[in-house]
């Protein structure tokens, strides 16, 4: 097989990766590369201008130059075959097991993750490609170690919304002109290629900072729909406000992909994540308005929580687009009955609130959590689709509301920073072993909420947090203790995870994703 010209391919090439990397492939990717990778570091750059204007006194608020949009009168495109139902959505990993079990759930769409719930492995990068495209064909299949047969079954299967890795993740296997790749254009690139034919090409985006990165994947998706001839509008995406930022740049988000867009999802926990990362950029006075309480006491009813969520509803139905719900964490157990009640009660309540709220659909980690979500919702949107016509005219939120993060009620606990040094460094662990989403104590842990259980110690470190019950000052020697103290109640050998934990929990500075360094000591 040849690589198409200026690409590189460093990773190896496994079984049937070469289906994958044809290089009509590659060149579409080396294409996609050379039109939109110099904007993709703009914007990046200009993330940390922004952190930079926040540093000296600035503060977050919707933007004054795109006054006009928000006011004016327009709507996105009418929701896109399979994507007008949405009540419940399964997320998960490619892995072929997972895939067809997702897809054999009884959900209408199918998250598939190369994202949150992904390590960027390059194994997983190209075989979630390969899963994704024969699970398309329907010809997915799997056989666990013990012998157990996966197959498609012939039910109705969801829709399948991919997922690709944020603007911030380089792809270091695949060489452009000697770049690294752009993570977000490897996985849109590739998928799209592929599929593009043979099914719709949605796509969920996570982790955007602006308009002007929704304008880039705008872009993107013209330049491809052009590039194979493909009407305006094939390409479907759903743009998930998980920053703060993004929560005053709703409207505009939508306008930019308004002839591409499938609506918003409210992705609360890297939404958290974001809050105290940018809080981390404010002078010392400020940053402790921002200072948030234990992890597991942010609920979705606290004040900013449900200013964003309720935003959220209103700003998608006035425009004529989706508003998706997120992920309660609470996991089933087919083991333990007393775990599972528990679970399948949180997820009822968290799913109620959203469809009371106005959402049309949800999101689910489990397959058991399927029929909780689909019960809830059908019980508020009975025969109808979705409920664009709830248009949430009573919700009025202002930029104070979005940002009256201290005024979230709770306690900074020993147990909480317990609890946030084990379970970071547990999932890192996984991680670095090639698993992004992993149960730890009956809750779902992955990219996102790693990211708050480690920002959250720098936090409360770099701000002389005293914890309320013990009294304690969080430190260093305070947080290495406890490392100490936790990782002996645990198996394995967790020496890379914990190093890695430290240096993006304690290092003077504040890395920007954890992803970024442990991606760097991924082979
Ligand atoms: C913040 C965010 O971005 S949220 C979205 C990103 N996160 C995710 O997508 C997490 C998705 N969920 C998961 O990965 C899993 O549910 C986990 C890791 C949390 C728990 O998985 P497990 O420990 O395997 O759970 P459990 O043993 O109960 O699974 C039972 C069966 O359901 C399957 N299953 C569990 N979750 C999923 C899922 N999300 N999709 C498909 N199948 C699933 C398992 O593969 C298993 O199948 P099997 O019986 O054929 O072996
Ligand atoms: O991606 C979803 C989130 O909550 O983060
Ligand atoms: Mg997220």
């Amino acid at each position: 097989m040849g690589n198409a010209t200026g690409v590189e391919i460093t990773g190896p090439f496994g079984d049937r990766f070469a289906e994958i990397l044809t290089e009509e492939a590659q060149s579409f990717l080396a294409d996609l590369h050379r039109a939109f990778d110099a904007r993709r570091l703009e914007l990046l750059g200009l993330r940390t201008q922004r952190e930079a204007a926040l540093a000296a006194g600035g503060t977050l608020g919707f933007l004054p130059e795109t006054l006009a949009v928000r006011e004016g009168d327009w709507r996105v495109a009418e929701p896109a075959p399979g994507l007008v139902d949405r009540r419940v959505e399964i997320t998960g990993p490619t892995d072929a097991k997972m895939s067809i079990n997702a897809l054999n759930s009884g959900a209408k769409v199918w998250l598939a993750d190369h994202e949150d719930a992904n390590t960027p492995l390059w194994d997983n990068v190209v075989q979630g490609q390969l899963n994704l495209r024969d699970a398309i064909a329907g010809t997915l299949s799997y056989t666990s170690p013990e012998g157990k047969q996966y197959r498609l079954g012939d039910g109705p299967r969801p829709t399948v919304v991919v997922r690709p890795r944020g603007w911030h993740l380089p792809e270091k296997h695949i060489l452009v002109d000697g770049e690294s790749t752009s993570g977000s254009l490897t996985d849109f690139g590739l998928y799209f290629f592929h599929n593009h034919l043979a099914t719709r090409p949605y796509f969920y985006l996570p982790k955007m900072e602006s308009h002007l990165e929704a304008r880039l994947w705008n872009d993107v998706f013209t330049f491809a729909e052009e590039r194979f001839a493909r009407p305006t509008g094939t390409i479907r995406a759903t743009v998930l406000i998980e920053t703060f930022p993004a929560a005053f740049e709703m409207e505009e988000i939508l306008y930019e992909l308004r002839e591409h867009s499938a609506g918003l999802n409210a992705g609360r926990w890297d939404y958290m994540f974001s809050v105290i990362k940018k809080s981390c950029f404010l002078d010392e006075r400020r940053r402790r308005d921002f200072m948030l309480p234990d992890r597991n006491t942010v609920t979705m009813t606290v004040p900013f929580m449900r200013a964003y969520t309720e935003l959220l509803v209103r700003t998608c139905h006035k425009r004529g687009a989706h508003a998706i719900g997120g992920m309660a964490a609470f996991i089933p157990s087919r083991r333990d009955p007393a775990v599972n009640t528990v679970a399948l009660e949180r997820v009822h309540n968290d799913k109620t609130r959203e469809a009371g709220d106005g959402f049309d659909g949800s999101w689910v980690a489990h397959p058991d959590l399927v029929p909780v979500c689909r019960e809830v919702f059908d019980g508020v949107l009975g025969e109808r689709p979705n409920q664009l016509d709830r248009l949430r005219e009573d919700v009025s939120v202002t930029a104070a509301d979005l940002l009256a993060v201290g005024a979230t009620p709770g306690q900074r606990t020993q147990a909480g920073l317990r609890s946030a040094v084990s379970v970071g460094v547990q999932y890192l662990a996984a991680w670095l072993q090639g698993t992004g989403a992993v149960a730890i104590n009956n809750l779902m842990e992955d990219a996102a909420t790693a990211e708050i259980s480690r920002s959250q110690v720098w936090q409360w470190l770099h701000n002389d947090v005293t914890l309320d019950d013990t009294g304690e000052r969080v430190t260093k020697e305070l947080v290495e203790r406890i490392a100490d103290e936790e990782l002996a109640k645990l198996d394995g050998d967790l020496a890379a995870a914990r190093a890695l934990f430290m240096e993006v929990a304690v290092a003077d500075d504040f890395v920007d994703f954890l992803t970024i360094p442990a991606y760097e000591r991924m082979p």
